[in-house]
């Protein structure tokens, strides 16, 4: 049956802070790394998107190159203590019976078949062909033993009868603006084998394309799967509905395709689910709906806008963006630093509404959570989990205080520079579309917070001596602070590829003495590979590590430095991009498909790690 078919899915500068309290010849002589493969275009799908659209798209561009302490004593008090909160309520959105209910037969699927290659998100997925309590009802009644498992028989049956296929609620959709071989496609590659597999890789949106069965709209209450009105690209495989922050990628390969009506189609989905819920959902599942992802869907209308001149399409948007904003600027997610010369500065982190199991690996997580004692200890990890899953790097290093302990995650007490980076960009995207369509008091207002937000970048993040941004560490734990004191040392020293996001917003991109200083201290990172850039010097086994490089991070770094002004910037973005493209080439040449992420230490082997099996 199906159910049994489907795939389960350094150096170092210093210790965190919490912890220090309690890389083929390539010819560049800017790597550090060895290469174990020599690359090069010789000879003549799933995952089109991240992967894929930049690495055509640079492809062309590489040829042209968180001092009053708050005890709790009032539960509901708006403040938190990191890490160790006890549970807030009122930061927790309720599930759902439907979620609830697969979630227990995610539970029993995982007793009766065993772990060898189950992924609990496809419990999750299923619709229902019933109501609710008639398929409740049948599932009470299969036969079971004592430890709870039910005959494997038994189970494939009851899903048979009572559940529709994983996916089902989702239909193939032709997008009307495709076409074979469009009009002005990628201009600048000449190569033909490059072109070649650019079509061929333009030609996967057929099978990415998918569009809400009507199903879904007439009983939306069988479905996990939310009703989004327009047409949508899926990531495909276990990932079949609309992710938030993969959608930016997908639009830029989109605009690239020429497929203007399918890109601004995306972003009024996202824009739809603004409308219901305030925020744009990790993803587009009713279990997503206690977190977002990283906010990046100003600078997806910013790209349209720039392709298409469309003025009416920036008027629909603003006000979901002026929501947006508010989303990350407010509540769980803001928080105030007071700098080293007493300024006071406001910036957002993440923060998921959820302590419980994730609904899409909660059998996973109850695992992890199994050696954690108390209650409140299990909820804590579980917040820290979903707002891993909240910031798109679930999981790394990044948010953990001992990088082989997944237990150890403290997600809500790291302020992240990348985040701060998007909602700066957001800021800033705001203030010229509102600028645009006359809307004058909206274009200084957000100015302003852009020119805010900056500062605060600078104070907080921005080490003038290593020349990158720094996450801040939110150290003390035991209070709930208003106003938390900077200190230098509370800097996350270890390297991420998320130190250099920056460089791809505008202000510094376009600051040349930044960039030089960006330049000098990427050189020095260790993060710099053969086939790409590392996300992380540790080697965790966690996916948004060590040896892994994902084409987002690639991607804003390289066009940050492609953007700058500086001559050694465009020649370092370039190399960068030709050793990237050149990896997924050599990937798609060996397995016929493009990966969501690399090992970069060699080219054309795809990453691992992580909780599902690698996505194509
Ligand atoms: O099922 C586990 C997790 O899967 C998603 O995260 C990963 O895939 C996303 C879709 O491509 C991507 O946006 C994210 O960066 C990946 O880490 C999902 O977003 C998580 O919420 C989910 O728990």
């Amino acid at each position: 049956m199906f159910i049994r078919d489907a795939k389960r899915t350094a150096k170092r500068f210093e210790k965190p802070p919490h912890t220090s309290r309690q890389k083929a010849t390539h010819e560049n002589k800017l790597w550090t790394g060895k290469t174990k493969t020599k690359c090069t275009f010789t000879g003549s799908p799933h995952r089109l998107i991240l992967s894929a659209t930049i690495m055509a798209y640079y492809y062309y561009q590489a040829r042209k190159l968180h001092t009053l302490y708050c005890l709790l004593l009032f539960s509901s008090l708006p403040c938190f203590i990191p890490s160790m909160a006890s549970p807030l309520p009122y930061n927790t959105k309720p599930s759902t019976p439907l979620i609830s209910f697969l979630e227990r037969l995610q539970s029993t699927a995982l007793q009766t078949l065993g772990p060898k290659d189950f992924d609990p998100k496809l419990y999750v997925d299923l619709p229902l062909k019933y109501d609710l309590p008639v398929v409740e009802s049948a599932f009470a009644k299969l036969p079971r033993s004592a430890n709870g498992t039910v005959p494997v028989e038994d189970l494939d049956l009851f899903i048979e009868r009572y559940l529709g296929r994983a996916g089902s609620d989702m239909v193939l959709h032709e997008p009307s603006d495709f076409v074979a071989e469009p009009d002005g496609f990628l201009p600048k590659v000449e190569n033909s084998k490059v072109r070649t597999w650019a079509l061929e890789v333009h030609s996967l949106w057929k099978n990415l394309s998918r569009e809400v069965a009507d199903a879904v709209r007439e009983r939306p209450g069988l479905h996990t799967l939310l009703p989004l009105p327009g047409p949508v690209v899926v990531p495909g495989s276990r990932f079949r509905e609309v992710y938030y922050w993969d959608s930016y990628w997908v639009i830029r390969g989109l605009l690239a395709s020429k497929m203007y009506e399918t890109a601004k189609a995306i972003v009024n989905n996202l824009i739809s689910l603004i409308d219901v819920y305030g925020f744009v959902l990790n993803g587009s599942r009713a279990y997503y709906s206690n977190r977002s992802q990283p906010p990046l869907l100003s600078a997806m209308v910013f790209e349209i806008f720039s392709r298409t001149g469309d003025l009416d399409f920036i008027k629909k948007c603003l006000p979901s963006l002026l929501k947006e904003h508010h989303f990350w600027n407010s509540g769980i997610h803001k928080l105030t630093i007071q700098d080293s010369q007493g300024k006071k500065h406001s910036l957002s982190r993440y923060y998921a509404m959820w302590n419980k199991p994730r609904p899409e690996s909660a059998t996973m997580d109850k695992e992890s959570a199994s050696k954690l004692r108390r209650i409140s200890a299990k909820e804590s990890f579980y917040r820290e989990l979903a707002s891993a899953a909240e910031s798109g790097w679930d999981f790394s290093s990044r948010w953990m205080r001992d990088s082989s302990d997944l237990t150890t995650l403290v997600t809500t007490s790291v302020v992240p520079v990348d985040l701060n980076a998007y909602i700066l960009k957001m800021e800033l995207d705001i203030a010229f579309f509102a600028r645009i369509t006359g809307d004058h008091s909206t274009a200084d207002k957000f100015s302003v917070a852009s020119q805010a937000r900056r500062a605060a970048m600078d104070s907080i993040f921005w080490n003038n001596k290593m020349g990158q941004w720094f996450d801040y560490w939110l150290t003390d734990n035991s209070i709930c602070e208003e106003v938390h004191m900077w200190e230098s040392n509370n800097q996350n020293k270890k390297m991420f590829a998320s130190n250099f996001v920056p460089v791809w917003i505008r202000p510094y991109s376009t600051d040349g003495g930044i960039v030089k200083k960006v330049i000098k201290s990427l050189r020095r990172s260790g993060l710099l590979y053969p086939a790409g850039i590392a996300t992380s010097l540790s080697k965790t086994g966690q996916q948004w590590d060590f040896p892994n490089g994902w084409a987002p991070l690639i991607h804003m770094i390289v066009e940050g430095l492609a953007k700058s002004g500086i001559k050694e910037g465009r020649s370092m973005g370039e190399d960068i991009a030709v050793r990237w493209i050149r990896t997924n080439y050599a990937a798609y040449k060996k397995t016929g498909a493009m990966h969501e992420k690399y090992d970069v230490e060699a080219c054309g082997e795809f990453g691992g790690g992580g909780e599902y099996v690698p996505q194509k």
